[in-house]
């Protein structure tokens, strides 16, 4: 069942649209990121379901009730929404216990006290409840503000690049922890990033935004091996175009040699024609070869592989290697079979 519903969502910023009859459906307990390079509308998204702006349009229900529609606008304080922020917000003056009970207007005491005794036991931070912000590391403020946020029990958790402050060894653990406390809770959250390790890490599906709109949805395995067109490939990617000719149902042929085909969708309608193919850096690789086309010049050991970087063709080829390949003379090879191939534009 949807907990959200977005549909026809437009925003202008004067004469400029930059959200697009945005559709946006999140199921209960789902965890969606809106993930898109600067300017894509992500923020803005985010503010029309919170309700921070007051020119949006389109239709907005959350957990069955109307946010937003042609006759209404609920505001922000009526939404039920928890919002976590990137700086975190915890209120410097208050302890961590005050700060979780902030929002808590109409609880006793008692009630209070679960609450906090129950929601720092979450995080593991029971003994920190007297502590003021200024005594925790950016870990645990960001642990703080969320248990905060849960502690209405929102219907939507909304994460604002919530984790891009932390330092990345930390900032994983505390993903993964968040990660299984909504899932546990059967949470619904929303997560605005332009990280994709963390998008990746965190959600259930990604929406994929391209100037107001939704490029793809879907979750992080399709997206990376199915993306459905040139600007989710490359925005996912670090990858290389290469030309190549469909020659059967399950091979295309091109200058790095013959290409296995094992994607979704038939490509028999296909064969004789040119099309592009998108490889990623752990698709393609080296052999040695005394005629090779590329002399390895330069190669960096990055701990688990050496990673080389080729110009080609105006493109970047980034080609990671177990083997140092340095001063040696290669040529490409297509290591993996390739799952999507993509007309000519
Ligand atoms: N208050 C505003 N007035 C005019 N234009 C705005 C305003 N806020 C945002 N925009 C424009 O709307 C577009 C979308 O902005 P938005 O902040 O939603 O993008 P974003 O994907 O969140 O970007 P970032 O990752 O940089 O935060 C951009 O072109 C931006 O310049």
């Amino acid at each position: 069942m949807s907990q959200l519903s977005i549909k026809g969502l437009d925003v202008h910023y004067d004469q400029h649209q930059v959200i697009k009859n945005l559709d946006l459906e999140v199921q209960e307990g789902e965890i969606v990121a809106l993930f898109g390079p600067s300017g894509s509308g992500k923020s803005t998204v985010l503010k029309a379901v919170t309700g921070l702006l007051n020119h949006a349009s389109g239709s907005i229900e959350l957990a069955g009730h109307t946010l937003l529609s042609n006759e209404k606008a609920v505001p922000t304080e009526r939404r039920n929404i928890g919002l976590i922020f990137q700086d975190y917000a915890l209120f410097p003056h208050l302890t961590v216990s005050e700060n979780i009970c902030f929002g808590l207007v109409k609880a006793s005491p008692l009630e209070k006290q679960q609450t906090v005794d129950e929601l720092l036991a979450l995080v593991k931070m029971s003994e920190y409840k007297d502590a003021y912000p200024h005594q925790l590391s950016g870990g645990q403020q960001q642990r703080v503000a969320i248990v905060r946020a849960l502690a209405t029990k929102p219907d939507l958790l909304l994460f604002d690049e919530a984790f891009s402050n932390l330092d990345p060894q930390f900032r994983f653990e505390l993903i993964e922890e968040m990660r299984a406390i909504l899932k546990n809770k059967g949470i619904t959250a929303l997560f605005v990033t332009h990280n994709q390790d963390e998008a990746f890490a965190f959600c259930d599906r990604i929406a994929v935004l391209n100037h107001g709109r939704i490029a793809q949805i879907d979750n992080p395995e399709r997206l990376f091996s199915y993306p459905s067109d040139r600007f989710v490939a490359e925005f996912l990617g670090q990858g290389v175009w290469l030309e190549a000719r469909v020659e059967s149902e399950n091979t295309l042929s091109s200058e790095w040699g013959d290409l296995p085909y094992q994607g979704e969708k038939s490509i028999a309608g296909m064969i004789g024609e040119l099309v592009d193919v998108y490889l990623r850096p752990h698709q393609i690789g080296f052999t040695e070869a005394d005629d090779g086309v590329f002399c390895v010049e330069h190669e960096r050991f990055v701990g688990e592989f050496y990673q080389v970087e080729l110009e080609w063709r105006q493109q970047s080829l980034k080609i990671r290697t177990h083997s140092s390949f340095l001063n040696k003379r290669v040529n490409i090879r297509v290591k993996q079979p390739v799952l999507h191939v993509f007309p000519k534009p």
